[in-house]
């Protein structure tokens, strides 16, 4: 109970919001008593089989359902589960007020009765996290991954015995050897190579149609940032970088948990020609500002034909990014 008190006060002390939410997240995932008596009075985002609880307002725009415990407490109810399973529930965040924030997934629970009973829909990620606006996209895609992680990780890879988990979900402990686990990501390098005066854009051949991307490519063991993303470009398309800069990173739900490093490179324009690894990707190829700009104002492609522009990776995707901001850059 001190500690529960130490904690409130460390992060009640801090001058700066920010300082004091990251203090108080951090108090959760360190004891388990505090955590436990933060899920008490928390936010509560539900999913169902790892599909995100949304609801439509008036404007015809999604959210997320804004349940509080107490809401999640009489809905297992209602539903016949008993309220143990609320202490499945992992710990995303915390809002400015710091009210915690958590995420429970109540897939073994008949989906069309919980949808009726909360007022909205169990929506695929994929769909979701493009349906979803502002800071909730990325919140949605930290709680899938976590979920999805303690789903897959209830046994210890060394000894084959039960991890069991501290109470904010943030780790997992083998109950035979006590090895510790963390929830996983893959890092990968994303990089937009222009020539100058052109962009590189490929897609691989299970991308919707039409879709072109910036490169991609996972981080080997024992690579340094940079290594990575020289031997991709070099693998997929036969160039060589010549220099590169960072612009920002993102985590990417899909298929698996990704953390992406967003660059910038360039090519000399001399060196261009590209020799494409059509066992990664379909195609590759240069485009022009004009091309991209129109593409930029191309909306989404929904079956069919392909169509007369490449579609672009949508807003959420640090590919949007990387290519929005080589647009403004070369107009400067
Ligand atoms: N947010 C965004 O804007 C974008 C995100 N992406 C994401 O980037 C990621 C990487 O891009 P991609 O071009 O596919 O990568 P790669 O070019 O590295 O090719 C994928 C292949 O790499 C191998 N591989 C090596 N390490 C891993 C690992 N840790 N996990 C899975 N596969 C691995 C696999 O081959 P094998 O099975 O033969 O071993 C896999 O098929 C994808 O998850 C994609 O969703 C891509 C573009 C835009
Ligand atoms: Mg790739």
């Amino acid at each position: 109970m001190l500690r529960v008190l130490q904690i409130v006060r460390l992060s009640s002390r801090c001058s700066s919001s920010f300082v004091s939410r990251m203090r108080f997240l951090n108090g959760l995932k360190q004891n388990d008593d505090v955590c436990s008596a933060a899920l008490q009075d928390a936010h509560m985002f539900l999913f169902h089989r790892l599909s995100p609880l949304l609801q439509r307002n008036h404007q015809g725009t999604f959210r997320t359902a804004e349940l509080r415990t107490s809401d999640v407490q009489s809905l297992l109810e209602n539903l016949g589960s008993d309220r143990t399973l609320l202490q499945e529930a992992v710990l995303i965040g915390c809002t400015e007020q710091n009210q915690a924030q958590f995420c429970l997934d109540i897939g073994g629970l008949d989906q069309t009765a919980a949808e009726e009973l909360c007022g909205g829909t169990f929506v695929d990620l994929r769909k979701s996290f493009f349906l979803l606006s502002g800071a909730e996209a990325p919140l949605v895609a930290k709680a899938q991954a976590l979920l999805r992680w303690h789903q897959t990780s209830g046994f210890c890879s060394a000894t084959g015995q039960p991890t069991h988990r501290n109470q904010a979900g943030s780790q997992r402990t083998c109950s035979s050897s006590g090895i510790i686990y963390y929830p996983k990501m893959s890092p990968v390098v994303i990089v937009l190579v222009s020539d100058g005066e052109r962009c590189l854009l490929g897609r691989q051949a299970t991308f919707p149609r039409g879709l072109y991307s910036a490169l991609a490519g996972f981080c080997d063991m024992g690579e340094t940032l940079e290594e990575t993303l020289s031997r991709e470009v070099a693998e997929e398309v036969g160039l060589e970088v010549q220099s590169f800069s960072f612009s920002s990173s993102q985590h990417w739900p899909f298929p698996q948990s990704s953390f992406m490093m967003a660059c910038h490179a360039s090519v000399s324009p001399a060196h261009s020609q590209l020799c494409v690894d059509h066992s990664e990707l379909e195609d590759a190829r240069w485009f022009s500002q004009q091309e991209v700009l129109s593409a930029l104002q191309t909306p989404p492609h929904r079956g069919g034909r392909a169509p007369p522009s490449p579609w672009l990776p949508p807003k959420h995707a640090v590919a949007h990014r990387l290519i929005t901001e080589w647009i403004q850059n070369t107009r400067s």
